[in-house]
């Protein structure tokens, strides 16, 4: 369960978020918006990337600001930009590097990778330089070194910008087929069609809040 409560942040002086109350239960939520109107703001805060000016953020009842490193434990976050994610010199290692929290076991940490790693369609690439990706390819090894670690909260900024269309259709099957609460943010609207609850947000606050066919229909009313 993820609780903003109250929320309002500013960045140089300009209000971004404004007096922002929500509380996330639902499996599968969207969050979709026009450039600037605060999604990612809203997203970091989630796992106090963003710490925000007034209000508080909760996961499963802790306070982020407060409780930094337990909440990391328990929130994936994966960026848009995979460059800033990306940290090993190969596919495997990389992922290997993932799982050292939560697998000892040498061996059983490279089964677990390139199991992940043909998951993802990355099997052929495990020992190639990560850095020598594709940009959709470095993305599908961004959100496979997260969901490997099975976060109880998957928060997505962007997932499907750099992905072909198999790919992104890929990337919804995965998503369907997750157990844990998973936030995505998206200009992708296929992406969350199916999702249990979408918000839409406008300059810093949250003005749509309902299921994905009339909250998506809302958003295109809006942007036309
Ligand atoms: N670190 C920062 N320093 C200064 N301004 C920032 C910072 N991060 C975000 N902003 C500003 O806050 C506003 C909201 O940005 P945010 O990234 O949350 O929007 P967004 O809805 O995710 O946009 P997009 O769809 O373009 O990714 C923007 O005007 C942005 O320039």
């Amino acid at each position: 369960m993820i609780e903003f409560s109250g929320i309002g942040h500013a960045f140089d002086g300009r209000t971004v978020l404004r007096d922002v109350s929500l509380t996330l239960g639902e499996r599968r939520i969207g969050i979709v918006g026009a450039n600037g109107s605060g999604k990612s703001t809203l997203a970091r805060m989630i796992n106090g990337l963003v710490v925000p000016d007034s209000g508080t953020v909760t996961v499963d009842g802790l306070d982020v600001a407060r409780n930094k490193r337990a909440v990391r434990r328990n929130v994936g976050f994966i960026f848009s930009d995979p460059d800033r994610q990306i940290i090993m010199p190969t596919v495997r290692e990389d992922i290997e590097l993932s799982l050292t929290r939560i697998e000892s076991d040498k061996v059983a940490r490279r089964e677990r990778a390139l199991a992940v790693l043909e998951r993802f369609g990355l099997g052929d690439h495990a020992d190639h330089p990560a850095q020598r990706l594709s940009g959709g390819q470095k993305q599908l090894l961004a959100l496979a070194s997260i969901l490997v670690t099975e976060p109880k909260v998957i928060v997505a900024d962007e997932p499907t910008t750099l992905l072909d269309l198999r790919n992104s259709r890929m990337l919804r099957q995965v998503f369907a087929g997750l157990d844990e609460q998973l936030v995505v943010l998206t200009h992708d609207l296929d992406l969350v069609d199916d999702f249990d609850r979408v918000l839409v947000m406008e300059e810093g606050r949250v003005v749509v809040d309902d299921g994905p066919g009339p909250a998506l229909a809302r958003y295109r009313e809006m942007m036309s």
